[in-house]
Order: structure tokens, then C-alpha cells, then sequence
């Protein structure tokens, strides 16, 4: 069996590009754990390194899958979450706090055309897995025979079109974006309408700018064929961008994606307060990651605390990313596997909890 000594050995023989030292000593293994025949870690790197970063990840796969005796391994590459919001205001969200924020008046949210049900994925956290999440949600309700559309709103990091295997600006027809179609999903990210890494400097008032006229101007629907749901991929955080883009956009409802780990629950619990705050139902927790690596549990026992829903967990496994990265979720790629049941089961609930 594999120890500690030998795996934190094996990874510091994979350079940091940057630093040049080893990644355990550049501090790049987070969340080392290291269990009978499997280990995992989660490499946090700044958003705009993760393309510098993800050879490193595979090397530091192949490291530890190289050990003997080694079964399974997990290195996650996330964005580190971006902070844009002043810290006296995300701290922690105090009501007064919310208020200060909120405009006096209230602000006008234009529907989107021909859609029936807005449905938001969010995290306090970044790099949790939420546009998986929001992609194989989408991918499991349009399995059920619902047509479905997917809004990238990440603008920190909008990996929809990765995910979805979608490039190019859209068309422009008759005053209307037409939205990319991908796997039978109707598709528009904020990441088409930007140079690969401008996204990232986007402000607030921008960001929901553009995001108002990507929900009201894209053709998702017509009066013949209207879109039964729209999943809202919202950028992670419960800063101000957050809280402006909820509250200008027409929300039936949102799912809150958490690993199992208390920091990534005590942001999950954050975002929760701000739908409170705005008025939109959240419809449950979901679990992401979970499994012996990172922990299991922790979202269920939240949503208790919460009295919100628990929609389910999903494990941490390599096809998801790997799925993800190859531009079809996993829910197509293995529909009768493990992970496309979970989120089938998740879909199941959301359909009745939106009344679709
Ligand atoms: N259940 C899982 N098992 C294995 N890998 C996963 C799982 N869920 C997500 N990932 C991987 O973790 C990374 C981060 O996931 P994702 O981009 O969906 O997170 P995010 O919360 O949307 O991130 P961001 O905050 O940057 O928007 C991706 O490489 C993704 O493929």
C-alpha cells in the first residue's frame, strides 16, 4: 500500500511551473489524503493559469498512479474563487449588510421570452463542480424530454463552451442571439461573446449588463416552441456581482452546489441566505465530491440545519472531468452509470419542485 511519505515523494517530483519546486512544497497538493489503495488532492490555481496548470495535474496523475499498489487517484484543477467584492461586504452577510446593497427601488427583471422556468445553479465557493453540475442537470432534464437551454453567467471563468464542445460568436438574426445547440441543449455562454481570458476582468455592472441582454435577447424559445427550462450557470461567490445578477434576473429557483468540506459549506449556507434575502426558493443542496477523499455527508446534514431539501450527492470520480473536458457531461457519455442515476434522481426532484 502507498503511504503519505511516498505519495507527498511522488508529487514533489512534479514540477510547479511557476515556483519551480515540487508541488507539495509550492503548497499545490491541497487537501492531501491519502487512503488504503487511493489518493486525491484539489490543485487551487488563479483562473487564469488553469491551461498552464492542467499538464501539471495529468503529470501529477500519472505520478501517483504510477505508485504501486495505487487504485485510484483524483486530482481536482479548480480557479481559485475570485474576489471582486469588497471584503466588508462578503464577509458575511448580515441582513443590514444585504440591505445596504440592495437599490432603494426595486429593479425591473425582464423575462425572457417563450421560457417557462428560470433555474439557477450557484455555489458559495468556486471550483465545486458547479457548471458540471449545471450541465448534466441540464443534460438529465432534457432526458426526460424537456427542452432545455443552459446560460453560462460564469464570468470569471465560463467553462460552458469547454464542457458543451462549443466555440464561435453566435448569429444575430432578426435583432435576436441565436443560441449554440449542443447535445440538444440550447447553449450560450459569456464566454462566446469575449476573447478567450477577457471575461475575466469583467465588473459588476458590466457582467450583469451583458448578462440581462444574453437571457433577453437570445431566441430560446418561440411562441410554437417555447423552452420548458433555462439553468443559469451563475458565476461562484455571494459578493455584490452575485447578488446584482440575482436580483435582476427572473429566478423560479436555485440549486446550491457544495462539496462535502465545512469551508465550502459555510459558503453554500452564505449563497442560501442571499436567495433568501432576494425572495428565490432554493430547492436543495446538492453534494459534490463526496466520497472517501473529501468526505460525505456534510451537505445533507447542512440542508437539515437549513431546512432546505437535500437533492443528492455526487461521487468524485475521473470520467466526470474527463467527460467535462472532452465537451459531452457525463450523463451522455455513461447515461446508464452511477453518476447520470444521481443526477436523473436530481432532475426528478427539481421537475416537481418547479412544477414542470
Ligand atoms: N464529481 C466530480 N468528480 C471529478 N471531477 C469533478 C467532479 N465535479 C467537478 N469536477 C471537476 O472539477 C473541476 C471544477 O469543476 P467546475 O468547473 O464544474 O466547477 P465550478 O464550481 O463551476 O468552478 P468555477 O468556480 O471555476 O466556476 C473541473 O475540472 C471538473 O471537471
Amino acid at each position: 500500500m502507498p503511504d503519505r511519505a511516498s505519495v507527498i515523494a511522488a508529487l514533489d517530483a512534479v514540477l510547479d511551473p511557476k515556483s519551480g519546486k515540487g508541488l507539495v512544497a509550492a503548497g499545490l497538493a491541497q487537501g492531501l489524503t491519502v487512503a488504503a489503495d487511493r489518493a486525491g488532492f484539489v490543485m487551487e490555481v488563479p483562473a487564469t493559469e488553469t491551461a498552464l496548470y492542467a499538464p501539471v495535474r495529468d503529470a501529477a496523475e500519472a505520478a501517483l498512479k504510477a505508485l504501486p499498489g495505487m487504485e485510484r487517484v483524483s486530482v481536482v484543477l479548480t480557479a481559485e474563487a475570485v474576489q471582486h467584492a469588497p471584503a466588508r461586504r462578503t464577509a458575511s452577510l448580515s441582513p443590514q449588510a444585504v440591505d445596504q446593497t440592495r437599490p432603494k427601488a426595486p429593479v425591473p427583471t425582464d423575462r425572457p421570452a417563450h421560457v417557462r422556468r428560470v433555474l439557477a445553479v450557484a455555489s458559495g465557493k468556486g471550483g465545486v463542480g458547479k457548471s458540471t453540475v449545471a450541465v448534466n442537470l441540464a443534460a438529465a432534464l432534457a432526458a426526460r424530454g424537456l427542452s432545455v437551454g443552459v446560460l453560462d453567467a460564469d464570468v470569471y471563468g465560463p467553462s460552458l463552451p469547454t464542457m458543451l464542445g462549443i466555440s464561435g460568436k453566435p448569429d444575430y438574426r432578426d435583432g435576436m442571439i441565436e443560441p449554440h445547440v449542443a447535445h440538444g441543449l440550447k447553449a450560450m455562454s459569456v464566454g462566446l461573446l469575449t476573447q478567450a481570458d477577457d471575461a475575466m476582468i469583467w465588473r459588476g455592472p458590466m457582467a450583469s449588463q451583458a448578462i440581462t441582454q444574453m437571457l433577453t435577447q437570445t431566441r430560446w424559445g418561440t411562441e410554437e416552441a417555447p423552452l420548458d427550462v433555462l439553468v443559469v450557470d451563475l458565476p461562484p461567490g455571494t459578493g455584490d456581482v452575485q447578488l446584482t445578477l440575482i436580483q435582476k434576473t427572473p429566478l423560479d429557483g436555485a440549486v446550491i452546489v457544495s462539496t462535502p468540506q465545512e469551508v465550502a459549506l459555510a459558503d453554500a449556507r452564505r449563497a442560501h441566505v442571499l436567495f433568501q434575502k432576494v425572495k428565490v426558493p432554493t430547492l436543495g443542496l446538492i453534494e459534490n465530491m463526496s466520497g472517501p477523499i473529501f468526505g460525505k455527508g456534510g451537505a445533507e446534514a447542512e440542508a437539515k440545519r437549513l431546512d432546505v431539501p437535500y437533492l443528492g450527492d455526487l461521487p468524485l470520480e475521473a470520467a466526470v472531468r474527463e467527460a467535462g473536458d472532452a465537451g459531452r457531461p457525463v450523463v451522455l457519455t455513461d447515461p446508464d452509470g452511477e453518476v447520470a442515476a444521481r443526477f436523473a434522481a436530481i432532475a426528478e426532484r427539481v421537475v416537481e419542485a418547479l412544477r414542470l
